[in-house]
Parts: structure tokens; sequence; C-alpha cells
């Protein structure tokens, strides 16, 4: 058949399979990916779209289509008067689901990208732009079997049978004619139907007039209740009520009721306000004097909620100063990235809203990124303080319901501003004007699964399609976010037209100082013989805000508990020789081991810096220190918030409002007390152990521990009293602690871009993580060794191949190499074997695209042997 797309149309029109009317709309075919994350159809299929779906199919619908033997979910990415494909190949759409396509085109482009940047496939990336809501669930149905539709190429249809098709008794013809009538059935609508048909739909079935398919459902649907509204004037119902029977006095109120509040009604609230039952209005509804209709509503997770309306305030010199160059770029509609570096208290959160504010007025509409942790009712109130129900929110506490109302909110164009965690950067607008991402250093705004995205990427991305301005925010951006503002190209580091802008707010509003940092050194503690968790000066500082009754908010990480090998007496922490990242601990083997390079050692049984016995792996729960507040200060109210007391749904903010209404002396827990959090009365910040994010295994420890010490010490003396900060430490003069300590992010850069320079890690390069895991060892290690040949090889044929066109003056650019495959830090989970390859690379290399091709090479193996390979571009996490 003719491949030539014109033709194919052609042929089309000849098709008897396919009658299509002269002078049809252009849109005769849809571009679908389908539901089938797998390598072989991660490309769009063409099919045919029936005339009377083609007024509700649009790039970004939601459609089923036949595929194989099933129905499938899949979205339309294009539409065309063509297709290459052989019309007789070509099957028809059999359902839209949505009235409105839930995705437009710049987010269907952005699918495309997406999964060439972060080596997915294209369905994985659209099915991570829907609520889960929308993820497809299948159904079984029943249908008349129609031949000319079903005709396919699996299937050639030979003209038999088809004859036979209404040969049947009365109840099949009946049982046809409502099949037909219905489309398709459910088996237990039929049975419902025709009670004793049984036997006889599965004859049918056998003898091919029914056919079973499947069909494509919402996981959930859109909430309806029942409204009652009278169905006539106020005099109207009033005389009517006057014909009813002197004790028909329920229905003489409802009549009465609706005289005068002829606005429609729930159903239930209209019961219980007049205390009548649902079949008092169905008579009067059956009169014809009351209508009952269905209507949809939003599930509001916020309903019943007051939020007190707030007015921009006079800004400070220094938000003037950063809003404007944004204000500027909105006017102009231009896309520009800006970093809004503003120490903790300096009034960000206001100069958000008044960018907003600016977006809006000019009918544009708006993100809000915040992590997850910091979407607390105090954010939440700032945003629908200030623009009320124009916000939506989207959090992953809500129901699934909530979280597709919420989103259903933004289609129907109800609202212009979206605040929510990562996957908010998918809010279909259409009208883009600004998005911002608060804390966006924060590692929760990279996706740990697929597809592994990181929202600030991908923001940008959107951005830059519409004309829209970026606002980064943090008061301790990330190295990679600050180095893209500017610095100097000489260093390989950043570009030199330095993408990002760099907006600075100094001071706190207000000229509140920053609180008044004190490290303790906790060797020195131990030396003059104190083996409490609470160091001196911290226990004198609690004892002190008790008796002022200040609140104080107690830091203890516990993310690296028990991996990392520490002296007590001298901070020793053991490091690889070769790495600089401390040993990872494995408590099976009793023997430190490093995930970089392979290197392996038994525990030592003394320091071997300074002899002491005091050597071991380190580690204290937030149990542990609550149990030891009680102790040292009877009667003291601590709040404990950790992953134990806040899995509940809500069980976070409550305790939040707890502490903020006073009802406690200590708030005491993870990084969840870090961030975003503005409470007056907090005077006092102690941090337990500094040193538990600073050793693990990962380039970015330094910079994580800089900016949690920092953020945290940031609560305190936020407002009208001082604040004060105790950091613990092991390692007082680590430059990150030092420097958090005098809330210098400048002299933290300074050291901290020396170390990465030294060491090869961003920003003086990217960095690509593939994990294989396996059951079998020798399995991983052939597989590992095998992809990173394979790599290197993809690489010096790229390289060829560019380098033949570029100047030779121009070599910084090409940069290209592979570590591993080493064990992951992470050796086995599940029963599975983990080994890694990490890729460091330059801007300007397409590792994407070679992570792509070499993995290709691997499809066989990874079916028939069960291996998993996992790519990671940009990786957060490195174990
Ligand atoms: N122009 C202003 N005039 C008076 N008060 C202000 C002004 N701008 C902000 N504030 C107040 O200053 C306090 C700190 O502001 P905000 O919480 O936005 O700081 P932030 O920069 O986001 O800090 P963090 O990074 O610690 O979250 C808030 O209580 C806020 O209401
Ligand atoms: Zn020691
Ligand atoms: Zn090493």
């Amino acid at each position: 058949m003719a491949k030539d797309g014109a033709s194919g149309y052609a042929d089309l029109y000849e098709s008897s399979l396919l009658p299509l009317d002269e002078g049809n709309e252009p849109n005769v075919y849809a571009q679908v990916i389908v539901d089938v994350p797998a390598k072989q159809t991660n490309r769009p299929f063409d099919y045919v779209v029936p005339e009377e779906l083609r007024a509700w199919i649009g790039i970004g619908s939601r459609v089923g289509v036949p595929f194989g033997p099933r129905t499938l979910q899949g979205f339309v990415v294009g539409l065309s008067a063509k297709s290459d494909m052989a019309a007789g190949k070509l099957k028809k759409i059999e359902q839209v689901l949505d009235l409105v396509p839930p995705l437009n085109p710049e987010l269907v482009q952005l699918a495309d990208w997406m999964s060439r940047t972060y080596v997915c496939h294209e369905i994985t990336a659209l099915q991570a732009m829907i609520p889960g809501a929308l993820k497809a669930k299948y159904e079984k149905m029943i249908a008349v079997a129609d031949r000319p539709e079903r005709i396919d190429s699996r299937q050639p249809s030979d003209g038999e049978g088809q004859t036979m098709l209404f040969a049947g008794s009365a109840e099949e013809d009946a049982i046809v004619a409502f099949v037909r009538q219905k489309s398709a059935v459910s088996t237990e609508a039929m049975l419902n139907r025709f009670p004793d048909s049984g036997p006889l739909l599965k004859h049918m079935l056998e003898q091919g007039t029914l056919v079973e398919v499947q069909t494509v459902k919402d996981r959930l649907q859109a909430k309806r209740i029942l409204y009652v509204e009278p169905a006539a004037e106020a005099e109207a119902l009033l005389e009517h009520s006057r014909s009813l029977p002197s004790n028909a006095k329920r229905q003489m109120e409802v009549l009465a009721y609706f005289s005068e509040n002829p606005e429609p009604v729930p159903l239930s609230e209209l019961s219980e306000k007049l205390n009548v039952g649902a079949g008092t209005v169905k008579g009067l509804a059956e009169k014809g004097w009351l209508t009952v209709r269905e209507r949809e509503v939003f599930r509001d997770p916020y309903e019943g909620r007051k939020f007190d309306r707030t007015s921009p305030l006079p800004l400070t010199e220094q938000q003037r100063e950063a809003l404007d160059p944004i204000s500027s770029s909105l006017d102009k509609k231009e896309h520009n990235v800006f970093l809004l570096h503003g120490v903790t208290g300096s009034g960000k959160t206001e100069v958000y809203l008044q960018a907003i504010q600016q977006c809006l007025d000019q009918g544009r509409e708006a993100i809000v990124l915040v992590p997850e942790i910091s979407l607390t009712p105090q954010m939440v109130e700032r945003f629908k303080g200030r623009f009320g129900d124009a916000v939506a929110v989207m959090h992953s506490r809500l129901s699934q319901g909530e979280r597709y109302d919420e989103w259903r909110k933004i289609g129907l164009k109800r609202v212009s501003v979206v605040i929510g965690a990562r996957s908010a950067v998918f809010a279909p607008f259409a009208n883009l004007g600004l998005i911002i991402i608060d804390e966006e250093h924060e590692s929760s705004y990279k996706q740990e699964e697929s597809p592994k995205y990181h929202a600030r990427d991908v923001a940008i991305q959107r951005a830059s399609r519409h004309g829209a301005a970026v606002v980064l925010g943090s008061a301790t951006p990330s190295l990679e976010s600050f180095a893209r503002t500017g610095m100097r190209s000489s260093d390989g580091a950043g570009n030199e037209a330095a993408p990002y802008r760099l907006l600075t707010m100094a001071d706190r509003v207000e000229g509140r100082p920053l609180p008044a940092v004190h490290i303790v050194d906790l060797r020195e503690e131990l030396k003059e013989g104190n083996r409490s968790m609470f160091s001196r000066g911290l226990y004198k500082a609690i004892e002190e805000r008790l008796h002022k009754k200040e609140q104080t908010v107690l830091l203890l990480n516990r993310r690296g508990y028990s991996t990392f090998v520490m002296c007590r007496s001298c901070g020793f922490v053991v490091q690889c020789p070769h790495c600089d990242i401390s040993l990872t601990y494995h408590q099976v083997s009793r023997s430190m081991r490093c995930h970089y390079c392979g290197l392996s050692q038994p525990e030592p049984k003394t320091c071997p810096s300074c002899d002491s016995e005091h050597i071991r792996y380190f580690g204290t729960g937030t149990q542990r220190v609550e149990e030891e507040l009680g102790k040292l200060f009877p009667g003291i109210r601590v709040i404990r918030m950790d992953v134990d007391t806040t899995s509940e749904k809500g069980s976070h903010e409550r305790l939040l409002t707890r502490f903020r209404n006073k009802q406690a002396d200590v708030l005491l827990g993870t990084q969840m007390v870090a961030k975003g959090l503005d409470f007056p009365d907090v005077t006092l910040v102690g941090v337990i152990a500094a040193d538990t994010v600073l050793h693990l295994p990962d380039f970015r420890a330094a910079e994580k521990t800089f900016q949690l010490l920092t953020q945290v010490a940031g609560r305190a003396g936020r407002h009208k009293l001082p604040g004060e900060v105790f950091i613990q430490t092991y390692t007082p003069d680590h430059y990150s602690i030092v420097t958090a300590s005098g809330h210098d992010y400048k002299a933290f850069l300074d050291n901290e871009l020396e170390m990465r320079k030294m060491r090869g890690y961003p920003p003086y390069c990217e960095l690509a993580l593939v994990t294989f895991s396996h059951e079998q060892v020798p399995m991983l290690v052939r597989a590992g060794e095998s992809f990173v040949a394979r790599l290197k090889d993809s690489w010096q044929r790229s390289r060829h191949k560019t380098e033949a066109d570029r100047s030779p003056y121009d070599a910084s650019t090409s940069y290209f190499e592979v570590y591993g495959p080493v064990a992951s830090p992470i050796p086995r989970i599940k029963d599975r074997y983990r080994f890694q390859c990490m890729v460091k690379y330059r801007v300007g290399v397409d590792v994407s695209g070679m992570l792509t091709e070499t993995a290709a090479a691997f499809d066989e193996t990874v079916r028939q042997e069960k291996l998993l390979i996992s790519i990671d571009v940009n990786p957060q996490v490195l174990m």
C-alpha cells in the first residue's frame, strides 16, 4: 500500500471500511501515545478520528483506543489531515474521556522534551501531568460485534459470519438492540435487564454476535449532588401551597421557603434546615412545582475556612529593588529567570505576592511551588488571604477527590493561581505569566521515580514557551542555581550568558537582626564530663526560655542515622582516601565501604587519629531526645514532629497549630521544623548534632548542612523578640558550620566551590547516574561493565562527529567521564543487588541521547534476564 500520505488519504475514500464524507474537516487522524510504558510503544500511533468525535478531540485529549486485543487509554499528541500508515491498518478512536482536553499542546510538547531529557517514556511523562484520579481504569464491557469497525490488520475479514449476525431468536434481537443502544454494557447491567440470559450471552459471545470490549474509565468521577429549586414564581408557589390539603404541613413549609429563597439549595441542606424528608421534596417535584437536579460540586479541602483578606504591604527598599526587575520582565512578557537570594525573614513572600498580583492584572496565570513540608496552613493562608478563591491548592495530603477537584478548577478557569508541591508545575494553565519556586534549593523538587524530573528545569521550560518569568527564591540558593547567575565562565561553571539574574535582599524586614549563633564543641563537653546530648549552653538557654515563657525549636536530623563512623573524643570521621567522602558503615559485615570507588575496610577498634576507644557509628533518635528533655526539665511540654507523629492526615498542621497557640514549650523534630515557619515567640533554636548530614556519602553533604543550619537558625527571632541559636557539633571548624553561624552565604560559596572544582562536581560539571539491579552479582558486574564500555564507545563516536566542525580553540565543553560500575550505597534492596556508574559531563554533551542509545542495546537482557537499568539525569540522591 501507498506509504505516501496523500494517496493514503485517497485510499481511505475508496475503503469501504471507513466511509468518509466528501469535504471533510482536515483533522481526520490523531497521533496517540498509548498507556503502555515500553520501548516498542514509545511513539505516537495513528488513529482515525470518527466524525462524531471530531468536535471533542484536541491535542491533549484523553481517548480510549483499540490496541491489540484491548482498549487502552491514550493521549492525543497530534492531529493531521494525512497519515503515513496504510489505510486498512488504521483503527478508530473509540472514546473521548473528557469534554475538554485535560492537557494542552504546550504540555504535550513538554512531555516530549521530558522524555528526551530524563530518558523516560513519553506516556510516563504525560501521566505525571494529570492527577491520580484520571489515571486509566479499565473495565470489561459487552458490545455488539460491529464488524466493519472491528476489522483490522490482525483480523483479516473474509465477510463470513456477518450475514449470520441477526439470524437469532427474539431474545437475541432484544439483547442486540439493547446493547447497540448503549454502545457497551457491563455484564452486571446486562443481567439486570435480562435476568436469565447468562447462558444465552455466553453463547452469543462464543458465536461472535457479541464481543467483550475493554473500556477506559476514570478512577474517580466529579462529585455530583442533588439540588432543589422552585419550578415557578413565588406567587404561583404560594398558590400551589393553598391548594394542598391542610395536613400537608411539611410540603407547605417547603413551598413557603422557596417563595422567599428562589436559589437552588442542596437537598441535604434543605432537609436539615426544614427538617423534611426526601419524600416530601419528591412529592412536590412530581407535581412539577419543584425541580431536582444533579450538579457537579467541588470537594473543597478548605471549605468553611475563612481567610482574612490582606492588602499589599508597603515594600521595604530591598523588596522594591527585588520586585522592579521582575515587574518590568512581566510588563514586557519576557521570559527571564530570577534568583531571589533573600536572607531568612527578609520578606520574600511579599515580593512573590506583589509579582503575582501584577501577573493577574495582566490577565495571566501564576504557579507557586513550595516544598511539600512547608505547604502549611500558614503558607496557604498568605496566598488565599491575598487572592481568595482565585487560588487552588495542591498537595499530597489532599484526598484523591480533593486533588482532582482543585485541578479541575484550573481547566474550568475558576482559578488563576496554583500553589502546590512539585507536581503543581504541570498545572494546565494556557496563559502562564509567572512561576515562583520558593526554597528553590530543596531536593524534594526532584522526583526520585520516573519521570525523574526537576521541577525547576520543567518550570523554566514551560515559562520559556509562555514568555513567562520564573522566580527562584531562597535564603540558601543551590550552588547550581547560584552559578547560573554569572560566575566567570573561565571557571568552567555557569554559562557565559548568565541565564539567571541575581536579586539580593541582605537584611530582615524592619531592620530586625539575624539571630546570634553559638557553636558548641561537643568534644569539649565530653572532656568536661557532660555525657548528656545537651551542652551546658543549650541547657541554660532552654531553661531561660521556659522561665520567660518563650518558645524553642530543636532540630535533630535523623538522615544518615547510624551510617557513618565517628570518634566521640576528637570528631574524626573515617573517610575514603581516594574520594573524600565518608565511608558507609555496614552493620552485617561490620565493615566500611566507599560507594564511589568501591574501597572496603574493617571497622576500626580505636580512632586512627587520637587512639580513643570512643569510636563508633553515630546516631540518635527524636524519641530519645524527648525522653531526656522530660528528665532534665520536669513538666516541659514538647511537641515531637517526625515521620512517626505526622503520618496521619492533617497531623502536621495540628501539631503546628498547637505550637503556635503556645500549647507547648518546645517543638522538636527532624528537617520538618527547619522550613518556612514564622512564629513570633520562638527565640531559641537548638541543633542537637549538626554533623549528621555532613558525613553522608554525598558530594552535596556540606551544602545540605549549610542550608539546613541556616534555615533552622532563621526560625529564631523573626519578630519583635531577638533570637539565639545553639549549634552542637563534633566538627566546629568545618566551613559549612562556621559560615552558617556567621550567616555568610558568600563565604560558604567560596569554600564549597573550591571543593567542587577540585573534585569535579557540579556546578563544574553535570552528573548522570545509572543504577543496575539484579538478583545475581556476576550478572550485574557483566552488564554494568558492558554498559560502561558501550557508553564510552558512544561518546567516542559522537565526539568525532562534533569535533569535525568545532573551532580548534574551543575545547572547553568537551568533557565526558564514566566512573564505575561500583556497588551502590544501598547495595541491596528487596533481594536485588545494586550497582551504579556515574557519568560526569559538561553542558553541551547530549548525555540523555547517549544513555538512551546505550540502554536500548540492553533491551533483550532487560527482558530476558530481568535486569533493571535506571537512569537519573542530574540526580539529587546518589544512593
Ligand atoms: N514590607 C513589609 N513590611 C512589614 N513587614 C513585612 C514586610 N514584608 C514582609 N514582612 C513580614 O516579615 C516577616 C518575614 O517575611 P517572610 O516570611 O516572607 O520571609 P522570608 O523571606 O520568606 O523568610 P524565610 O526564607 O525564612 O521563609 C513576615 O512576618 C512578614 O509578614
Ligand atoms: Zn579520635
Ligand atoms: Zn572511594
